[in-house]
C-alpha cells in the first residue's frame, strides 16, 4: 500500500538528515541522496519540504535521473491535495524508437520512389 501524506506533514521533513521532496504529486526522502545529487545539496535542500516540481522540470533532467528517483519514492500527496501534473515539453521528451523508424521511412521514401519509378521505366524502354 502506497503511504499517503498531506503538504503540511511533507513540511515537516525539511532538515538536512530529513529531507522530502514532492515532485508530480509523488513525495520522495532525499535524505540519502543530498550528496550524490548531480545538481548538488543545495538545490533539494532549497527544496526541502516542499513541491520542488517546476524546478524539476525546468531543468530537463535525462530519463537516468528520473529512473534514480524512483529508489527515493517514499509515498504520495493525499488525493484531495494532489496538483496537475505538467505536460512534458516536446524539447524534454527523448524520440521514441516509433519517432525515429517513422523519420527513417519518411527520408528514405523520395529517393526509393524515384529508384522503381527509374527501374520501370528502364524495363519498359529496354526490357
Ligand atoms: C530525487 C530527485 C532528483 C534526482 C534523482 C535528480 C537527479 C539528477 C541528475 C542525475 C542530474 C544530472 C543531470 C541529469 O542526468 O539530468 C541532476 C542535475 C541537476 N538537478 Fe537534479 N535530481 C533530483 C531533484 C532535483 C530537484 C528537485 C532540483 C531543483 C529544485 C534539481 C536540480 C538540479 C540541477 C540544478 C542540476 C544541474 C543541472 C546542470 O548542471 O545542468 N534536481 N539531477
Amino acid at each position: 500500500m502506497t503511504t499517503e501524506f498531506t503538504r503540511e506533514q511533507v513540511a515537516a521533513h525539511s532538515q538536512p538528515g530529513d529531507a522530502f521532496i514532492i515532485i508530480d504529486n509523488v513525495v520522495y526522502d532525499v535524505t540519502a541522496f543530498l550528496d550524490d545529487h548531480p545538481g548538488g545539496a543545495e538545490v533539494l535542500m532549497d527544496n526541502a519540504g516542499r513541491d520542488a516540481s517546476d524546478c524539476f522540470h525546468d531543468i530537463g533532467h535525462s530519463q537516468d535521473a528520473r529512473d534514480w528517483m524512483l529508489q527515493f519514492r517514499a509515498g504520495e500527496v493525499a488525493a484531495a491535495e494532489r496538483r496537475e501534473v505538467r505536460v512534458r515539453s516536446a524539447a524534454w521528451a527523448e524520440p521514441g524508437e516509433g519517432d525515429s523508424l517513422r523519420g527513417l521511412l519518411a527520408a528514405w521514401a523520395p529517393p526509393l520512389a524515384l529508384s522503381a519509378l527509374a527501374a520501370l521505366l528502364y524495363l519498359y524502354l529496354f526490357g
